[in-house]
């Protein structure tokens, strides 16, 4: 317990355009607690699903990494690890369930067929493995067998999402990656949803990573959060921590746009403002330009990451200061 399940160390990586290189992720390092969930924030085009593929060693053109280290279980250097080296590891010690893979199960093959084929990309046969299939069925609540001779079509999208978790867990990963687990579903189907995945991964001592803008789910299901801004994760900590007392200026905002029924009739405060870009990138930091307690200093010099506790951290050199100058601006 306590130890990293994923160790990330100054991770840069971009694409390859018509524009030319785009920077994306920055200087990115994080330790992911392992049996504890920990989901990553961060609005669309943040970086996030740059960073899990990474983590994944997805890493095709037009992406590349440019430099950095990325650690899972202690022991695989994913970055320098063969194609074949991966395989033997996906599936078995980490996994990952890409944005509505719900939707990319192949329409004209019944579910059994989808174990199949993952199996026997495994070197496994399906017949002499039934009994990994059944049990990973009913680890998410699916018990009748019957949905083995269904075609995805005649599934609700709760129930293919269940379908693709099974698969993600069929061979019992430590480590398991999820984007956009919910989106797409109905919120009585969301809720169902997180609840299993929370079950699960008690049960299973998992190390789940929940990638999502929904930062209100995110707080819902995790135990440590990670905020993506511009390619950057600018804070990561506990979620009580960060609920209570949020080190980063962007966090605090994030969380103070939420409506709850006690904001109801009151002005929510906004981040003014939009991102400049991969390509017009922030000299300082990156979130200066939108960041209400900016100070000229911030835009011109990068902030020091400070650490604390395990594994927190954020990045603004103008806490505590920025804390109290919330309590004038909106408190
Ligand atoms: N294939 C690609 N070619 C060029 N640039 C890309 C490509 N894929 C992603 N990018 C760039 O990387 C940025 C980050 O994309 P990424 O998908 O990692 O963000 P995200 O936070 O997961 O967003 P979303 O929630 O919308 O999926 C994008 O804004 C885009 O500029």
């Amino acid at each position: 317990m306590d130890d990293a399940a994923i160790v990330v160390k100054n991770l840069n990586v971009g694409y390859l355009s018509d524009y030319g290189i785009i920077k994306v992720l920055r200087n990115v390092s994080i330790d992911i607690p392992e049996s504890k969930i920990t989901g990553i924030a961060g609005e669309s085009g943040s970086g996030k699903s740059t960073l899990a593929t990474t983590v994944m060693g997805f890493v095709n053109p037009p992406m590349f990494v440019e430099d950095g280290t990325v650690i899972v279980d202690g022991k695989y250097d994913i970055l320098s690890m063969s194609k074949d080296e991966l395989n033997k590891i996906r599936g078995k010690v980490i996994s990952y369930v890409p944005q509505a893979a719900q939707n990319s199960l192949n329409p004209i093959r019944k579910i059994k067929e989808t174990f199949i084929d993952i199996l026997k990309s495994k070197g496994m046969d399906y017949y002499a493995n039934t009994d990994i299939v059944h049990r990973a069925l009913e680890d998410v609540g699916l018990t009748d067998r019957q949905v083995l001779d269904m075609y995805p079509f005649q599934l609700s999208g709760g129930m293919k999402q269940r379908v693709v978790i099974a698969i993600s867990l069929l061979l019992s990963p430590k480590i398991l990656i999820m984007d956009e687990p919910t989106t797409g579903l109905d919120v009585v189907v969301q809720y169902e949803i997180l609840k299993l995945l929370k079950k699960i991964q008690k049960e299973k001592d998992l190390t789940l990573v929940i990638i999502s803008h929904d930062i209100a789910m995110l707080f819902e299901i995790s135990d440590y959060i990670g905020v993506m801004y511009g390619g950057q994760i600018v804070e990561y900590g506990k979620y009580n921590t960060l609920l209570e007392e949020a080190y980063h200026p962007y966090t605090y905002l994030l969380l103070s746009s939420i409506p709850t029924v006690r904001s109801r009739g009151r002005k929510l405060p906004r981040i003014p403002g939009d991102f400049e870009g991969f390509i017009r990138y922030p000299k300082g930091c990156v979130f200066s330009s939108r960041c209400p307690f900016a100070r000229p200093e911030c835009r011109e010099n990068l902030p020091e990451t400070v650490a604390y506790d395990k594994f927190g951290f954020y990045k603004c050199s103008r806490y505590p200061e920025w804390r109290n100058e919330v309590k004038k601006a909106y408190e």
